[in-house]
Protein backbone atom coordinates (compact mmCIF):
# COMPACT_ATOMS: atom_id res chain seq x y z
CA UNK A 1 0.00 0.00 0.00
CA UNK A 2 1.37 3.43 -1.04
CA UNK A 3 1.76 4.89 2.65
CA UNK A 4 3.14 1.73 3.98
CA UNK A 5 5.83 2.03 0.75
CA UNK A 6 6.17 5.54 1.53
CA UNK A 7 7.26 5.17 4.87
CA UNK A 8 9.20 1.98 4.58
CA UNK A 9 11.34 4.21 1.81
CA UNK A 10 11.69 7.44 3.66
CA UNK A 11 13.08 5.48 6.88
CA UNK A 12 15.64 3.76 4.60
CA UNK A 13 16.81 6.93 3.25
CA UNK A 14 16.69 8.38 6.61
CA UNK A 15 19.02 5.22 8.06
CA UNK A 16 21.35 6.09 4.68
CA UNK A 17 21.76 9.46 5.40
CA UNK A 18 22.59 8.57 9.13
CA UNK A 19 25.43 6.47 8.23
CA UNK A 20 26.69 8.34 5.28
CA UNK A 21 26.78 11.54 7.33
CA UNK A 22 30.36 12.06 8.31
CA UNK A 23 29.14 14.61 11.35
CA UNK A 24 27.98 12.25 14.36
CA UNK A 25 25.78 14.95 15.99
CA UNK A 26 23.90 15.08 12.92
CA UNK A 27 23.80 11.64 12.12
CA UNK A 28 22.01 11.19 15.48
CA UNK A 29 18.70 13.24 14.85
CA UNK A 30 19.19 11.59 11.12
CA UNK A 31 18.68 8.48 13.22
CA UNK A 32 16.22 9.16 15.08
CA UNK A 33 13.86 10.28 12.00
CA UNK A 34 14.90 6.81 10.57
CA UNK A 35 14.56 4.52 13.67
CA UNK A 36 10.62 6.78 13.93
CA UNK A 37 9.68 6.11 10.51
CA UNK A 38 10.64 2.02 10.54
CA UNK A 39 8.70 1.70 14.00
CA UNK A 40 5.85 3.24 12.07
CA UNK A 41 6.27 1.56 9.11
CA UNK A 42 6.27 -1.55 10.93
CA UNK A 43 2.86 -0.17 12.66
CA UNK A 44 1.64 0.05 8.98
CA UNK A 45 2.43 -3.26 7.61
CA UNK A 46 0.92 -4.93 10.75
CA UNK A 47 -2.13 -2.59 11.17
CA UNK A 48 -1.08 -2.04 14.39
CA UNK A 49 -2.25 1.55 15.94
CA UNK A 50 -1.95 0.20 19.39
CA UNK A 51 1.86 1.53 19.15
CA UNK A 52 0.93 4.86 20.05
CA UNK A 53 -0.71 3.62 23.11
CA UNK A 54 -3.29 5.67 22.97
CA UNK A 55 -5.62 5.94 26.51
CA UNK A 56 -9.86 5.48 26.48
CA UNK A 57 -9.49 9.21 27.38
CA UNK A 58 -7.71 9.90 23.86
CA UNK A 59 -3.80 10.99 26.03
CA UNK A 60 -0.64 9.41 23.96
CA UNK A 61 1.87 8.81 26.62
CA UNK A 62 4.90 10.96 26.82
CA UNK A 63 7.33 8.23 25.93
CA UNK A 64 5.51 6.98 22.80
CA UNK A 65 5.39 11.00 21.50
CA UNK A 66 9.17 11.07 22.39
CA UNK A 67 10.57 8.20 20.23
CA UNK A 68 7.75 8.91 17.78
CA UNK A 69 8.18 12.76 17.75
CA UNK A 70 9.87 12.95 14.27
CA UNK A 71 6.73 11.27 12.60
CA UNK A 72 4.15 13.19 14.90
CA UNK A 73 6.40 16.53 14.23
CA UNK A 74 5.93 15.61 10.64
CA UNK A 75 2.16 14.27 10.77
CA UNK A 76 0.78 17.25 13.11
CA UNK A 77 2.19 20.12 10.48
CA UNK A 78 1.39 18.41 7.33
CA UNK A 79 -2.29 18.39 9.03
CA UNK A 80 -1.85 21.60 9.78
CA UNK A 81 -1.06 22.56 6.24
CA UNK A 82 -3.96 20.71 5.36
CA UNK A 83 -6.40 22.02 7.28
CA UNK A 84 -5.58 25.30 6.13
CA UNK A 85 -6.46 24.46 2.63
CA UNK A 86 -9.15 22.89 3.53
CA UNK A 87 -12.41 23.56 1.27
CA UNK A 88 -15.00 22.20 3.36
CA UNK A 89 -16.01 23.62 7.35
CA UNK A 90 -14.89 21.83 10.00
CA UNK A 91 -17.66 20.04 11.16
CA UNK A 92 -20.96 19.23 9.19
CA UNK A 93 -24.03 17.72 9.66
CA UNK A 94 -24.68 14.31 7.52
CA UNK A 95 -27.46 13.41 9.78
CA UNK A 96 -29.61 14.99 12.51
CA UNK A 97 -28.04 13.36 14.75
CA UNK A 98 -24.85 12.97 13.48
CA UNK A 99 -21.62 15.60 12.61
CA UNK A 100 -18.21 14.13 10.66
CA UNK A 101 -15.31 16.45 11.51
CA UNK A 102 -11.58 16.74 10.81
CA UNK A 103 -9.50 16.40 14.09
CA UNK A 104 -10.78 18.92 16.70
CA UNK A 105 -9.24 21.42 19.13
CA UNK A 106 -9.92 23.60 22.21
CA UNK A 107 -11.20 26.25 19.78
CA UNK A 108 -13.73 23.78 18.58
CA UNK A 109 -15.47 23.23 21.91
CA UNK A 110 -17.86 26.61 21.75
CA UNK A 111 -19.41 25.42 18.40
CA UNK A 112 -19.83 21.61 19.72
CA UNK A 113 -21.65 23.15 22.48
CA UNK A 114 -23.79 25.20 20.23
CA UNK A 115 -24.83 22.80 18.06
CA UNK A 116 -25.60 20.06 20.93
CA UNK A 117 -23.29 17.55 20.10
CA UNK A 118 -22.44 16.01 23.50
CA UNK A 119 -20.11 12.83 21.88
CA UNK A 120 -16.97 12.54 20.15
CA UNK A 121 -15.94 9.05 18.57
CA UNK A 122 -12.35 9.74 17.36
CA UNK A 123 -10.87 7.74 15.06
CA UNK A 124 -7.16 9.00 15.36
CA UNK A 125 -4.32 6.75 16.70
CA UNK A 126 -1.65 9.64 16.27
CA UNK A 127 -3.09 12.45 17.99
CA UNK A 128 -4.43 13.37 20.96
CA UNK A 129 -8.28 12.84 21.72
CA UNK A 130 -9.60 15.62 23.65
CA UNK A 131 -7.39 18.85 22.89
CA UNK A 132 -8.51 20.32 26.40
CA UNK A 133 -9.13 18.82 30.05
CA UNK A 134 -12.87 20.54 29.74
CA UNK A 135 -13.53 18.45 26.95
CA UNK A 136 -12.88 15.33 28.94
CA UNK A 137 -15.41 16.78 31.51
CA UNK A 138 -18.20 17.81 29.25
CA UNK A 139 -18.65 15.13 26.07
CA UNK A 140 -19.01 11.66 26.19
CA UNK A 141 -15.56 10.31 24.48
CA UNK A 142 -14.70 7.21 22.66
CA UNK A 143 -11.64 6.38 20.83
CA UNK A 144 -11.20 3.93 18.31
CA UNK A 145 -7.06 3.94 17.22
CA UNK A 146 -6.79 3.42 13.33
CA UNK A 147 -4.18 4.03 11.21
CA UNK A 148 -4.88 7.16 8.47
CA UNK A 149 -5.92 5.08 5.38
CA UNK A 150 -6.39 1.97 7.14
CA UNK A 151 -9.43 0.17 8.47
CA UNK A 152 -10.40 -1.39 11.94
CA UNK A 153 -10.95 -5.04 12.77
CA UNK A 154 -14.93 -5.90 12.43
CA UNK A 155 -15.00 -6.32 15.85
CA UNK A 156 -13.62 -3.02 16.76
CA UNK A 157 -15.99 -1.31 14.35
CA UNK A 158 -19.24 -2.98 15.57
CA UNK A 159 -18.13 -1.91 19.64
CA UNK A 160 -17.79 1.43 17.89
CA UNK A 161 -21.34 1.30 16.27
CA UNK A 162 -22.34 -0.13 19.45
CA UNK A 163 -21.38 2.91 21.05
CA UNK A 164 -22.89 5.47 18.96
CA UNK A 165 -26.01 3.68 19.13
CA UNK A 166 -25.99 4.12 22.60
CA UNK A 167 -25.45 7.82 22.46
CA UNK A 168 -28.43 8.40 20.07
CA UNK A 169 -30.61 6.02 21.89
CA UNK A 170 -29.69 8.62 24.69
CA UNK A 171 -30.73 11.54 22.29
CA UNK A 172 -27.14 12.61 22.15
CA UNK A 173 -25.36 13.89 18.93
CA UNK A 174 -22.48 12.20 18.00
CA UNK A 175 -19.64 14.23 15.94
CA UNK A 176 -17.11 11.31 14.27
CA UNK A 177 -13.88 12.58 13.84
CA UNK A 178 -10.60 11.75 12.35
CA UNK A 179 -7.35 14.06 11.55
CA UNK A 180 -8.93 15.65 8.63
CA UNK A 181 -12.39 14.32 8.59
CA UNK A 182 -11.59 12.23 5.37
CA UNK A 183 -11.29 8.74 5.13
CA UNK A 184 -11.64 7.14 8.60
CA UNK A 185 -14.24 8.71 10.27
CA UNK A 186 -16.08 8.59 6.93
CA UNK A 187 -15.48 4.80 6.46
CA UNK A 188 -17.07 4.68 10.17
CA UNK A 189 -19.82 6.85 10.15
CA UNK A 190 -21.05 5.11 6.47
CA UNK A 191 -21.08 2.17 8.35
CA UNK A 192 -23.24 3.59 10.64
CA UNK A 193 -25.43 4.58 8.61
CA UNK A 194 -25.79 1.56 6.97
CA UNK A 195 -26.95 0.28 10.09
CA UNK A 196 -28.94 3.08 10.65
CA UNK A 197 -30.73 2.76 7.27
CA UNK A 198 -31.04 -0.59 5.90
CA UNK A 199 -32.55 0.08 3.16
CA UNK A 200 -30.03 2.12 1.40
CA UNK A 201 -26.95 0.74 -0.36
CA UNK A 202 -23.22 1.86 0.07
CA UNK A 203 -23.41 4.41 -3.02
CA UNK A 204 -26.59 6.22 -1.63
CA UNK A 205 -24.95 6.60 1.59
CA UNK A 206 -21.54 7.87 0.27
CA UNK A 207 -23.63 10.44 -1.94
CA UNK A 208 -25.83 11.58 1.46
CA UNK A 209 -21.72 12.29 3.04
CA UNK A 210 -20.63 13.56 0.16
CA UNK A 211 -23.07 15.85 -0.84
CA UNK A 212 -22.23 17.39 2.48
CA UNK A 213 -19.07 17.42 3.00
CA UNK A 214 -16.99 16.80 -0.78
CA UNK A 215 -14.03 15.99 0.62
CA UNK A 216 -15.01 12.50 1.69
CA UNK A 217 -13.24 9.79 0.37
CA UNK A 218 -12.91 6.19 0.89
CA UNK A 219 -9.72 3.85 -0.38
CA UNK A 220 -10.07 0.76 -2.16
CA UNK A 221 -9.72 -1.21 1.45
CA UNK A 222 -12.06 1.12 3.33
CA UNK A 223 -14.72 0.51 0.71
CA UNK A 224 -13.34 -3.27 0.04
CA UNK A 225 -13.95 -3.82 3.94
CA UNK A 226 -17.50 -1.89 3.92
CA UNK A 227 -18.47 -4.13 0.94
CA UNK A 228 -18.25 -6.86 2.58
CA UNK A 229 -19.79 -6.18 5.76
CA UNK A 230 -22.72 -4.72 3.89
CA UNK A 231 -23.06 -7.82 2.27
CA UNK A 232 -22.55 -10.12 5.10
CA UNK A 233 -25.84 -8.12 6.77
CA UNK A 234 -22.70 -7.77 9.98
CA UNK A 235 -23.27 -4.27 10.51
CA UNK A 236 -26.76 -4.68 11.74
CA UNK A 237 -27.07 -5.17 15.41
CA UNK A 238 -28.38 -8.38 16.73
CA UNK A 239 -32.14 -8.41 17.63
CA UNK A 240 -33.77 -4.33 18.47
CA UNK A 241 -34.09 -4.45 22.51
CA UNK A 242 -36.36 -2.29 24.16
CA UNK A 243 -35.54 -0.60 27.27
CA UNK A 244 -38.30 0.78 29.61
CA UNK A 245 -36.64 2.00 32.10
CA UNK A 246 -37.88 4.31 35.43
CA UNK A 247 -35.24 6.98 36.62
CA UNK A 248 -37.17 7.83 39.84
CA UNK A 249 -37.05 4.08 40.97
CA UNK A 250 -34.91 3.21 43.83
CA UNK A 251 -34.31 6.18 44.72
CA UNK A 252 -32.77 7.39 41.20
CA UNK A 253 -30.84 3.81 40.74
CA UNK A 254 -30.80 4.26 36.85
CA UNK A 255 -28.81 7.18 36.73
CA UNK A 256 -26.39 5.59 38.81
CA UNK A 257 -26.17 2.29 37.04
CA UNK A 258 -26.40 3.41 33.51
CA UNK A 259 -23.43 3.64 32.16
CA UNK A 260 -22.17 0.27 33.50
CA UNK A 261 -25.67 -2.17 32.14
CA UNK A 262 -25.59 -0.46 28.74
CA UNK A 263 -21.91 -0.98 28.16
CA UNK A 264 -22.69 -4.61 28.99
CA UNK A 265 -25.98 -4.93 26.78
CA UNK A 266 -25.32 -2.90 23.86
CA UNK A 267 -22.18 -5.24 23.58
CA UNK A 268 -24.85 -7.89 22.29
CA UNK A 269 -27.80 -5.97 21.28
CA UNK A 270 -29.41 -2.79 19.63
CA UNK A 271 -31.19 -1.06 22.52
CA UNK A 272 -33.61 1.69 21.96
CA UNK A 273 -34.17 3.46 25.75
CA UNK A 274 -37.33 5.34 26.85
CA UNK A 275 -37.58 6.07 30.25
CA UNK A 276 -40.67 6.77 32.09
CA UNK A 277 -42.19 10.24 33.21
CA UNK A 278 -44.96 11.43 35.40
CA UNK A 279 -46.81 11.95 31.83
CA UNK A 280 -45.67 9.04 30.18
CA UNK A 281 -46.34 5.22 31.93
CA UNK A 282 -44.37 2.05 31.06
CA UNK A 283 -47.39 0.82 30.04
CA UNK A 284 -47.51 3.38 26.84
CA UNK A 285 -43.81 2.81 26.45
CA UNK A 286 -43.93 -1.51 26.01
CA UNK A 287 -47.10 -0.38 23.88
CA UNK A 288 -44.66 1.46 21.38
CA UNK A 289 -42.08 -1.27 21.52
CA UNK A 290 -44.30 -3.80 20.21
CA UNK A 291 -45.76 -1.52 17.72
CA UNK A 292 -41.95 -1.43 16.61
CA UNK A 293 -41.15 -4.80 16.74
CA UNK A 294 -39.41 -5.39 19.72
CA UNK A 295 -38.22 -8.95 20.33
CA UNK A 296 -37.36 -8.21 23.79
CA UNK A 297 -38.45 -5.56 26.31
CA UNK A 298 -35.87 -4.82 29.08
CA UNK A 299 -37.93 -3.28 32.33
CA UNK A 300 -35.78 -1.13 34.74
CA UNK A 301 -37.58 -0.01 37.56
CA UNK A 302 -39.07 -1.71 40.81
CA UNK A 303 -41.91 -4.62 40.77
CA UNK A 304 -44.72 -1.23 39.32
CA UNK A 305 -42.84 -0.84 36.33
CA UNK A 306 -41.61 -4.40 35.30
CA UNK A 307 -45.61 -5.14 35.88
CA UNK A 308 -46.86 -2.41 33.55
CA UNK A 309 -44.42 -4.22 30.83
CA UNK A 310 -45.41 -7.29 31.52
CA UNK A 311 -48.99 -6.27 31.13
CA UNK A 312 -48.31 -5.33 27.34
CA UNK A 313 -47.01 -8.93 26.44
CA UNK A 314 -48.44 -11.85 28.35
CA UNK A 315 -49.51 -14.21 25.67
CA UNK A 316 -46.68 -13.22 22.97
CA UNK A 317 -43.55 -13.78 21.95
CA UNK A 318 -41.72 -10.91 23.46
CA UNK A 319 -39.29 -11.47 25.98
CA UNK A 320 -39.43 -9.82 29.02
CA UNK A 321 -35.85 -9.04 30.69
CA UNK A 322 -35.46 -7.45 34.16
CA UNK A 323 -33.33 -5.12 35.65
CA UNK A 324 -34.08 -4.48 38.92
CA UNK A 325 -33.44 -1.04 39.72
CA UNK A 326 -36.40 -0.70 42.34
CA UNK A 327 -36.24 -0.62 45.93
CA UNK A 328 -37.65 -4.04 46.65
CA UNK A 329 -37.47 -5.99 43.35
CA UNK A 330 -39.31 -8.63 44.67
CA UNK A 331 -39.32 -10.54 41.75
CA UNK A 332 -36.00 -10.73 40.73
CA UNK A 333 -35.20 -12.18 44.32
CA UNK A 334 -37.81 -14.81 43.00
CA UNK A 335 -36.01 -15.34 39.36
CA UNK A 336 -32.61 -14.35 40.48
CA UNK A 337 -32.08 -15.60 43.78
CA UNK A 338 -30.05 -14.59 46.55
CA UNK A 339 -27.28 -13.10 44.12
CA UNK A 340 -29.82 -10.72 43.32
CA UNK A 341 -30.00 -8.85 46.71
CA UNK A 342 -25.59 -9.04 46.34
CA UNK A 343 -24.95 -7.90 42.87
CA UNK A 344 -28.39 -7.09 41.48
CA UNK A 345 -26.78 -5.19 38.33
CA UNK A 346 -24.29 -7.84 37.08
CA UNK A 347 -26.90 -11.01 37.74
CA UNK A 348 -29.92 -9.17 36.17
CA UNK A 349 -27.48 -8.51 32.81
CA UNK A 350 -25.96 -12.01 32.95
CA UNK A 351 -29.42 -13.35 32.81
CA UNK A 352 -30.31 -11.01 30.04
CA UNK A 353 -27.34 -11.55 28.46
CA UNK A 354 -26.12 -15.16 28.58
CA UNK A 355 -29.62 -16.68 30.63
CA UNK A 356 -32.54 -18.85 29.00
CA UNK A 357 -36.27 -17.71 28.80
CA UNK A 358 -38.51 -19.42 30.76
CA UNK A 359 -42.39 -19.14 31.05
CA UNK A 360 -43.83 -18.06 33.93
CA UNK A 361 -47.23 -17.50 35.40
CA UNK A 362 -48.94 -14.47 36.21
CA UNK A 363 -52.73 -13.53 37.19
CA UNK A 364 -55.40 -11.55 35.94
CA UNK A 365 -57.24 -8.88 38.98
CA UNK A 366 -60.26 -7.15 37.53
CA UNK A 367 -58.32 -5.40 34.97
CA UNK A 368 -54.55 -5.87 35.52
CA UNK A 369 -52.33 -8.00 35.84
CA UNK A 370 -50.61 -9.38 38.87
CA UNK A 371 -46.74 -11.17 38.72
CA UNK A 372 -46.32 -11.31 42.23
CA UNK A 373 -49.04 -10.44 44.57
CA UNK A 374 -52.26 -8.83 45.29
CA UNK A 375 -53.14 -7.32 49.13
CA UNK A 376 -55.62 -6.20 51.12
CA UNK A 377 -55.07 -4.96 54.83
CA UNK A 378 -51.12 -5.24 55.89
CA UNK A 379 -49.53 -5.28 52.98
CA UNK A 380 -51.98 -2.60 51.41
CA UNK A 381 -51.61 -0.26 54.68
CA UNK A 382 -47.52 -0.94 54.19
CA UNK A 383 -47.30 -0.16 50.65
CA UNK A 384 -49.31 3.36 51.16
CA UNK A 385 -46.83 4.03 53.67
CA UNK A 386 -43.71 3.42 52.00
CA UNK A 387 -44.72 6.22 48.99
CA UNK A 388 -41.79 7.81 46.71
CA UNK A 389 -40.85 10.33 49.69
CA UNK A 390 -40.29 7.44 52.16
CA UNK A 391 -38.45 4.91 49.89
CA UNK A 392 -36.32 7.43 48.78
CA UNK A 393 -35.37 8.41 51.81
CA UNK A 394 -35.71 4.93 53.95
CA UNK A 395 -34.93 2.58 51.07
CA UNK A 396 -36.46 -0.87 52.32
CA UNK A 397 -36.62 0.20 56.31
CA UNK A 398 -39.72 2.27 54.35
CA UNK A 399 -41.44 -0.67 54.59
CA UNK A 400 -40.87 -2.35 57.42
CA UNK A 401 -42.24 1.16 58.74
CA UNK A 402 -44.87 0.77 57.24
CA UNK A 403 -45.60 -3.02 57.97
CA UNK A 404 -45.10 -2.06 61.91
CA UNK A 405 -47.68 1.08 61.85
CA UNK A 406 -50.35 -1.33 59.75
CA UNK A 407 -49.85 -3.52 62.90
CA UNK A 408 -49.62 -1.55 65.55
CA UNK A 409 -53.32 0.50 63.73
CA UNK A 410 -55.09 -3.01 63.23
CA UNK A 411 -57.67 -1.78 60.33
CA UNK A 412 -59.60 -4.97 60.34
CA UNK A 413 -61.69 -5.45 57.03
CA UNK A 414 -64.93 -7.81 56.43
CA UNK A 415 -64.56 -9.83 53.03
CA UNK A 416 -66.40 -11.91 51.34
CA UNK A 417 -64.37 -14.86 50.17
CA UNK A 418 -65.17 -17.56 46.87
CA UNK A 419 -62.08 -20.23 45.84
CA UNK A 420 -62.87 -21.59 42.77
CA UNK A 421 -66.11 -20.92 42.06
CA UNK A 422 -67.13 -22.50 46.11
CA UNK A 423 -69.54 -21.30 48.36
CA UNK A 424 -68.75 -18.42 49.60
CA UNK A 425 -66.98 -17.49 52.93
CA UNK A 426 -67.09 -14.47 55.19
CA UNK A 427 -63.70 -13.87 56.66
CA UNK A 428 -62.88 -10.84 59.46
CA UNK A 429 -58.36 -10.62 58.37
CA UNK A 430 -56.21 -7.94 59.43
CA UNK A 431 -54.24 -8.98 56.14
CA UNK A 432 -54.74 -10.85 52.64
CA UNK A 433 -52.66 -11.92 50.14
CA UNK A 434 -53.42 -13.88 46.73
CA UNK A 435 -49.62 -14.85 45.66
CA UNK A 436 -48.59 -15.71 42.56
CA UNK A 437 -45.02 -15.27 43.29
CA UNK A 438 -43.33 -14.15 46.27
CA UNK A 439 -39.52 -14.44 48.32
CA UNK A 440 -39.65 -15.56 51.53
CA UNK A 441 -39.18 -11.96 52.63
CA UNK A 442 -42.60 -11.15 51.66
CA UNK A 443 -43.82 -12.71 54.93
CA UNK A 444 -47.31 -11.75 54.29
CA UNK A 445 -47.50 -14.44 51.21
CA UNK A 446 -45.87 -17.50 52.69
CA UNK A 447 -48.78 -19.60 54.34
CA UNK A 448 -47.89 -22.36 52.30
CA UNK A 449 -44.26 -21.80 51.97
CA UNK A 450 -42.30 -19.80 49.12
CA UNK A 451 -44.88 -19.93 46.01
CA UNK A 452 -44.43 -21.51 43.08
CA UNK A 453 -44.56 -19.30 39.84
CA UNK A 454 -44.91 -22.09 37.49
CA UNK A 455 -46.94 -24.60 38.67
CA UNK A 456 -50.78 -22.55 37.26
CA UNK A 457 -51.80 -21.87 41.01
CA UNK A 458 -52.23 -19.03 43.22
CA UNK A 459 -51.47 -18.72 47.43
CA UNK A 460 -54.03 -17.44 49.32
CA UNK A 461 -52.69 -16.41 52.90
CA UNK A 462 -55.11 -14.45 55.49
CA UNK A 463 -54.32 -13.61 59.10
CA UNK A 464 -57.58 -13.51 60.76
CA UNK A 465 -58.16 -10.56 63.07
CA UNK A 466 -56.62 -10.39 66.11
CA UNK A 467 -57.33 -7.44 69.24
CA UNK A 468 -53.79 -7.27 70.62
CA UNK A 469 -50.72 -6.38 68.43
CA UNK A 470 -49.18 -9.48 70.41
CA UNK A 471 -51.58 -11.53 68.88
CA UNK A 472 -50.92 -10.10 65.65
CA UNK A 473 -46.95 -10.60 65.71
CA UNK A 474 -47.81 -13.84 66.78
CA UNK A 475 -49.33 -14.34 63.69
CA UNK A 476 -46.25 -12.84 62.02
CA UNK A 477 -43.59 -14.83 63.64
CA UNK A 478 -45.44 -18.21 63.19
CA UNK A 479 -45.77 -17.41 58.93
CA UNK A 480 -42.37 -16.06 58.97
CA UNK A 481 -41.36 -19.80 60.69
CA UNK A 482 -43.86 -21.87 58.42
CA UNK A 483 -40.88 -22.02 55.54
CA UNK A 484 -38.63 -23.68 58.09
CA UNK A 485 -40.83 -25.18 60.89
CA UNK A 486 -44.10 -26.28 58.91
CA UNK A 487 -46.72 -26.83 61.41
CA UNK A 488 -49.76 -29.38 60.82
CA UNK A 489 -52.28 -26.60 61.94
CA UNK A 490 -50.98 -22.92 62.41
CA UNK A 491 -53.06 -21.04 64.85
CA UNK A 492 -52.51 -17.69 63.25
CA UNK A 493 -53.01 -17.57 59.48
CA UNK A 494 -55.08 -19.84 56.91
CA UNK A 495 -53.49 -21.06 54.01
CA UNK A 496 -55.47 -21.86 51.05
CA UNK A 497 -54.36 -22.43 47.03
CA UNK A 498 -56.94 -22.02 44.00
CA UNK A 499 -56.90 -20.94 40.19
CA UNK A 500 -59.85 -18.58 40.87
CA UNK A 501 -59.69 -15.95 43.94
CA UNK A 502 -62.58 -13.94 44.15
CA UNK A 503 -63.24 -10.90 47.12
CA UNK A 504 -65.74 -8.81 47.65
CA UNK A 505 -66.89 -6.21 50.36
CA UNK A 506 -70.01 -4.19 50.58
CA UNK A 507 -67.59 -1.29 50.95
CA UNK A 508 -65.34 -0.25 48.53
CA UNK A 509 -61.77 -0.95 49.78
CA UNK A 510 -58.17 -0.01 49.36
CA UNK A 511 -56.13 -2.96 47.61
CA UNK A 512 -52.67 -2.88 45.88
CA UNK A 513 -51.00 -5.06 42.84
CA UNK A 514 -47.32 -5.30 42.78
CA UNK A 515 -47.25 -2.11 45.05
CA UNK A 516 -49.55 -0.21 43.06
CA UNK A 517 -52.43 1.08 45.09
CA UNK A 518 -56.38 0.43 43.78
CA UNK A 519 -59.72 0.58 44.86
CA UNK A 520 -62.58 -1.44 44.40
CA UNK A 521 -65.24 -3.47 46.39
CA UNK A 522 -64.83 -6.40 44.24
CA UNK A 523 -61.81 -8.43 42.90
CA UNK A 524 -61.95 -11.63 40.88
CA UNK A 525 -58.63 -12.43 40.54
CA UNK A 526 -57.44 -15.83 38.04
CA UNK A 527 -54.31 -17.49 37.44
CA UNK A 528 -52.86 -17.57 33.69
CA UNK A 529 -50.57 -20.58 33.75
CA UNK A 530 -47.16 -20.07 31.75
CA UNK A 531 -48.36 -16.74 30.31
CA UNK A 532 -44.78 -14.61 30.42
CA UNK A 533 -41.43 -14.74 28.58
CA UNK A 534 -38.81 -14.10 30.91
CA UNK A 535 -34.75 -14.24 30.92
CA UNK A 536 -34.16 -16.19 33.90
CA UNK A 537 -30.19 -17.33 34.71
CA UNK A 538 -29.49 -20.83 33.53
CA UNK A 539 -29.60 -22.81 36.97
CA UNK A 540 -33.32 -20.98 37.24
CA UNK A 541 -34.51 -24.10 34.29
CA UNK A 542 -32.86 -26.68 36.03
CA UNK A 543 -34.08 -27.11 39.75
N1 LIG B 1 -40.39 9.78 35.78
C1 LIG B 1 -41.22 9.51 36.81
N2 LIG B 1 -41.44 10.42 37.79
C2 LIG B 1 -42.24 10.13 38.83
N3 LIG B 1 -42.91 8.95 38.99
C3 LIG B 1 -42.74 8.01 38.05
C4 LIG B 1 -41.89 8.24 36.91
N4 LIG B 1 -41.92 7.12 36.15
C5 LIG B 1 -42.75 6.25 36.77
N5 LIG B 1 -43.24 6.77 37.91
C6 LIG B 1 -44.12 6.11 38.89
O1 LIG B 1 -43.31 5.12 39.59
C7 LIG B 1 -44.16 4.06 40.04
C8 LIG B 1 -43.50 2.72 39.81
O2 LIG B 1 -42.36 2.65 40.58
P1 LIG B 1 -41.53 1.30 40.60
O3 LIG B 1 -42.33 0.20 41.16
O4 LIG B 1 -40.89 1.08 39.30
O5 LIG B 1 -40.32 1.68 41.56
P2 LIG B 1 -40.13 1.70 43.13
O6 LIG B 1 -41.45 2.12 43.70
O7 LIG B 1 -38.94 2.50 43.48
O8 LIG B 1 -39.72 0.25 43.46
P3 LIG B 1 -40.35 -0.92 44.31
O9 LIG B 1 -41.65 -1.28 43.63
O10 LIG B 1 -39.31 -2.01 44.24
O11 LIG B 1 -40.55 -0.38 45.68
C9 LIG B 1 -45.46 4.20 39.26
O12 LIG B 1 -46.44 4.64 40.18
C10 LIG B 1 -45.20 5.28 38.23
O13 LIG B 1 -46.35 6.05 37.98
Amino acid sequence: MFVTKYYIVASVFFYLLALLCPNFWLSLPLAWIALSLSVVSIAYLCNFPHLFRKKPNGVIPNGIQLVLAPFLIGVHYYNYWARHHDSVAPIQRIDPQLYLARRLFSKDLEELKAQGISSILDMTAEFHGLESRKAEKDFHYFNLPVLDHKVPSKRQLLKALDWMDVQLASSRKVVVHCALGRGRSVFVLAAYLLRRYPQLSIDEVMKKIKNIRNTANLNKEQMTMLQQLHNENALVADKTVWMIVNPVSGGGKWATYKDEILEKITAKYHVEIRETTPDISATQLAKQAIQANAQMIIAGGGDGTVTEVASQIIHTDIVLGILPLGTANALCHVLYGIENKIIPVETACGAILDGEITQIDSASCNEDLILLVAGVGFEQQMIEFAEREEKNNDGQMAYLKGLWGAISNNNTLTLDLTLDGESQKNVEVSSLVIANAAPFTTLLAQGGGEPDLQDGILDITYLPSNESVTGRLLSLSELALSNFLPTAEPMGFVHKQAKQVMVSSDEVFKYVIDGELYESNKLTINVQPRSLNVMVPTWFNEQ
